[in-house]
């Protein structure tokens, strides 16, 4: 009867939140007199955590840092109801990715991606464990090895080649290079993994593009796996089924499609034939590649593949033209070597060792994936005498890592020359220079990427000069990075193009 009354009913709120924050007071303050401890963080408000010190106009991996700043490279966070490390030190990379990569190898449980990958069977989110090592193994010694790569040279130099020729046709205006560069590598992707025969490129480029956005936003079921309701309105979830519906038609129109080519023994073998292969021959294994692990790993293909590399890209010619004495440098290197053979391929690119430079200084302040790809700890663990429960998620802050000062000079400057004759590389071994993850999850897709962005930046150097349009100068190009899981240019990269060789 009483509830009825409207301050009543204020009362009772009031109390409730009254005993909750004493709760937290008290379940912090034994926490923290115990044996063990969690890492120093903000404090966090009751409900949300410290979700209001994220959500905010600044991008989360500079938010992250500015809260590092003040906490510490190993940082505790409650992101709605869900405990979170946030990692910003080469030396708390290391205790992570090297000596306790075993309890951190695992991906969190994310709506959305286990929605597109068939339950999270693919390589990029599955649990660490067999199925996980037998498809990373699939990834590593068949589909992205460097003999493989090197089987799709032709496609790539064509590729690259079509690339020059449309710029070539829009000389002296202006040319929207994003959208180029993103086709391109669509196109190089699309030829590598089913060959020039399908007929979905366009929507299924389409349907990624969505996908990629997707993943990058703040899922709020994600932050709340407790509350069941909340996956029911989620408007996200039901846009993450069309697509996968749609998605998951085109490629196993594909897969039909190259099944009946693959009985005819053509010579022809992309990588959906090497999967077939693969599939035909462990038939009777004990995990028999199903037609469902053939279409998640070719989407993790696309999905972790384009866009990286592409921003990549973009970013680099972004940084040259900011700095007009690096892209004179570069230009003179590339024409220097490509000179006597009047066109650009891969026979030459090892020689190109600013350029290669000019690629790893712009890896350390433009990282394609800021935070790496989000894990989750296996069991509980210590690390610098600090407590991390199992089920944490950790986010490793590579675009922070690349920025401290303390092992890289001037850092906040674009200097390529500090990698020439150094060797610090992305292999994952250098814990100050992360741009490809390190440990167990490390990107497995180096060797295919690596080429996907030497040639197109050789070949863009050579034949061109650039310009900035409407007498903007070289300073007021807008480097703003766009919020998503890669970080990429917030606006497309606009130039004008000077055709210096044919
Ligand atoms: C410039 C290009 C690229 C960058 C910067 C990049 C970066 C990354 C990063 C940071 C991770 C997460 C690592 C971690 O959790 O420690 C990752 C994972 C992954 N990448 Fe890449 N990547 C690139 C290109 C590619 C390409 C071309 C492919 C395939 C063709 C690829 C396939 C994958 C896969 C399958 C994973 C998941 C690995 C696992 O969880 O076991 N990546 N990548």
């Amino acid at each position: 009867m009483e509830l009825h009354n409207p301050f009543s009913n204020i009362i009772f709120m009031l109390s409730f939140l009254i005993l909750l924050v004493l709760f937290k007071i008290v379940k912090r303050w034994s926490f923290n007199n115990s044996t063990t401890k969690l890492p120093p963080g903000p404090w966090e408000l009751p409900l949300i955590g410290n979700l209001h010190q994220i959500i905010s106009r600044s991008l989360p991996h500079h938010r992250f840092k500015i809260l590092a700043d003040k906490y510490g490279p190993l940082m505790h966070l409650k992101l709605g109801e869900v405990p979170y490390i946030i990692v910003s030190s080469p030396e708390i990379a290391k205790e992570i990715m090297k000596t306790h990569d075993l309890t951190f190898s695992d991906r969190p449980n994310l709506l959305l991606a286990t929605i597109l990958t068939y339950n999270a069977t693919d390589v990029i989110f599955s649990k660490y464990g067999e199925r996980w090592r037998q498809l990373r193994k699939i990834c590593v010694v068949e589909l992205l090895s460097a003999k493989r790569v090197q089987s799709f040279r032709s496609t790539r130099e064509d590729e690259v080649s079509n690339l020059a020729t449309s710029i070539t046709a829009s000389e002296g205006s202006i040319v929207n290079l994003t959208h180029k560069i993103f086709s391109m590598t669509y196109g190089i992707t699309t030829r590598a993994a089913f060959g020039k025969r399908s007929k979905h490129q366009q929507s299924f480029k389409s349907a990624v593009e969505e996908i990629v956005s997707l993943l990058g936003g703040i899922c709020i079921v994600d932050l709340y796996p407790s509350i069941k309701l909340l996956q029911c309105v989620s408007r996200a979830k039901a846009k993450m089924e069309k697509l996968h519906k749609e998605i998951d038609m085109i490629l196993q129109d594909i897969i039909d499609d190259h099944k009946s080519i693959h009985k005819e023994d053509s010579n022809e073998e992309y990588l959906v034939d090497v999967l077939l292969k693969i599939q035909q021959e462990n038939y009777h294994s004990q995990h028999p590649l199903t037609d469902d692990n053939i279409k998640s790993i070719i989407q993790d293909i696309f999905d972790a593949g384009t866009e990286t590399s592409s921003t990549t890209v973009l970013w680099a010619i972004s940084e040259m033209v900011k700095n007009p004495k690096v892209m004179e440098e570069a230009q003179a290197e590339v024409r220097r070597v490509f000179d006597r053979k009047g066109f650009v391929d891969e026979t030459e690119l090892h020689q190109l060792i600013y350029l290669k430079s000019v690629i790893k200084e712009t890896m350390r302040l433009h990282p394609t994936v800021p935070l790496l790809l989000p894990r989750e700890s296996r069991e509980r663990c210590q690390i610098n005498g600090y407590e991390i429960p199992a089920k944490t998620r950790v986010m490793v802050n590579a675009w922070a890592i690349g920025r401290d000062p303390r092992y890289w000079v001037d850092a906040e400057s674009f200097k390529p020359e500090r990698f020439v004759n150094s060797p610090i590389d992305f292999k994952g071994t250098d814990f100050e220079y992360i741009p490809f993850g390190a440990g167990r999850r490390m990107c497995p897709g180096i060797a295919f990427a690596l080429p996907n962005v030497e040639l197109p930046l050789a070949s863009l150097l050579y034949h061109f000069d650039w310009k900035l349009p409407n007498k903007m100068k070289n300073e007021e190009l807008d480097m703003t990075e766009s919020f998503g899981i890669t970080a990429g240019r917030k606006h497309n990269l606009c130039l004008i193009p000077i055709t210096r060789r044919l």
